[in-house]
């Protein structure tokens, strides 16, 4: 099969969707990759790695996509290269889509077979494309948290850990899932007093187990909401309700009810965020305040700390790039009841009903399809 990587586009991204390593693995399969000039040098690997590994270079955009079969890529597609997209190509990726409409319509109109990286799942529920990336989104969101609560950056001039005689900061996360223990974890290890709200008891008590009662867990409701604005330096926002919109948790009213200064870390602003005065930021410009409450709200923020993020993303995606090159899409899926569900637009239609209801539009069984 004829597999392309572009280097990615959107702002401040530096993760490539496969390592040198992953392409020898697909070329000794017999598959032709052609990886863009330049694709691995934010992530920290030279166009001689690929080279080596036996993939081909390309450095004209428009023959890269143009001759590509699967394409896979790390961050949703921008719009430039929605229009390089087509009936018959496979794109495999982070697609988000109930968080973007135009998005949406426009992959519909391609009438590519677009996979999400983000509901494929597994045996034990777990969403294994997703998870390596929400492991260092939440460990980044409490390095993000930190630096938002200093005063140049409009904080309350809180540390976290706080120092002898002078109490710690508080930290609540809210979504107790990958994100949501990988942000308590280090804000564990910084010394600040963490809460965890979530709506599974089930995930509670793994979290209660594991932590010995070190970080509070509180079934989430709105009155455990309402009371951690009123206490908290620092919220994370973790919540996911696959494939779906965030629900919005925290609305512009209760910003009057924290303490000014105090910082929302929005994680989930990638599925549209979970409060409601969240809106997407890049690591250009991560953060803004709204009625005195810093907000930080990157949506791709892994791809700072690309060297990382890459090898654990291509760690997981490598097995299900195999089998679509292998196999084509319709098998893979087919094979896989795992797999399948990553399925989210093919030939004009929407395949993941979450996403069809966030826009009152029609969704395809994706079973039907292979
Ligand atoms: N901004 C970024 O760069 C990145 C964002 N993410 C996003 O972070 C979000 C969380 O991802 P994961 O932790 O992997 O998901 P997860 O599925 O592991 O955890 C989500 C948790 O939220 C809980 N939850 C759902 N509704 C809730 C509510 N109303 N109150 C409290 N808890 C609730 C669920 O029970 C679950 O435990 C997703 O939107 C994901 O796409 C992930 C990686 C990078
Ligand atoms: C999950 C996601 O959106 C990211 O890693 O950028
Ligand atoms: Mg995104």
């Amino acid at each position: 099969m004829k597999i392309a990587v572009p280097k990615e586009i959107k702002n401040h991204e530096y993760r490539v969707a496969l390592t040198p390593t992953g392409a020898r693995e697909l070329a000794t399969r017999g598959h032709s990759v052609a990886v863009q000039v330049g694709a691995g040098e934010g992530a920290g690997f030279a166009d001689t790695d690929y080279e080596a590994a036996g993939a081909r270079l390309e450095a004209d955009v428009d023959t890269l996509w143009g001759e590509a079969e699967l394409i896979l890529k790390v961050k949703e597609p921008q719009p430039e290269e929605v229009a390089r997209l087509s009936r018959g190509q496979t794109l495999f990726t982070y697609l988000h889509l109930a968080a973007e409409e135009k998005l949406t319509r426009g992959l519909m109109e391609s009438g590519a077979t677009c996979i999400a990286y983000e509901t494929v799942t597994d045996r034990q529920g777990g969403l294994p494309l997703l998870a390596p990336m929400s492991t260092v989104a939440g460990r980044m969101a409490i390095q993000a948290g930190a630096h938002s609560l200093e005063k140049a950056q409009g904080g309350s001039g809180v540390l976290l850990p706080g120092v002898p005689g002078v109490a710690p900061g508080r930290v609540t996360v809210i979504g107790g899932g990958v994100v949501g223990e990988n942000a308590a974890r280090m804000a564990l290890g910084l010394g600040a007093e963490v809460s965890v709200l979530d709506k599974s008891i089930a995930r509670l008590e793994v979290l209660d187990d594991r932590y010995q009662g070190r970080m509070k867990t509180i079934f989430s409701t709105a009155d455990a909401i309402d009371e951690a604005v009123r206490e908290s330096d620092l919220i994370v926002g973790a919540v996911l309700i696959p494939g779906a919109a965030a629900p919005k948790l925290i609305t512009r009213a209760m910003l009057a009810d924290m303490k000014p200064g105090s910082v929302l870390v929005d994680v989930a602003i990638d599925q549209g965020g979970c409060f409601e005065t969240s809106k997407p930021t890049t690591h250009a410009e991560p953060t803004y305040v709204v009625d005195g409450i810093v907000h930080y709200c990157v949506a791709n923020m892994p791809g700072a700390v690309a060297r990382t993020s890459t090898q654990a993303l291509t760690n997981a995606t490598l097995p299900f790039a195999i089998a679509l090159a292998d196999k084509g899409w319709k098998r893979a899926l087919a094979d896989d009841a795992h797999f399948l569900p990553g399925l989210n637009v093919h030939d004009g239609q929407i395949t993941y009903r979450a996403v069809a209801e966030a826009f009152d539009l029609e969704s395809v069984d994706p079973a039907r399809l292979v």
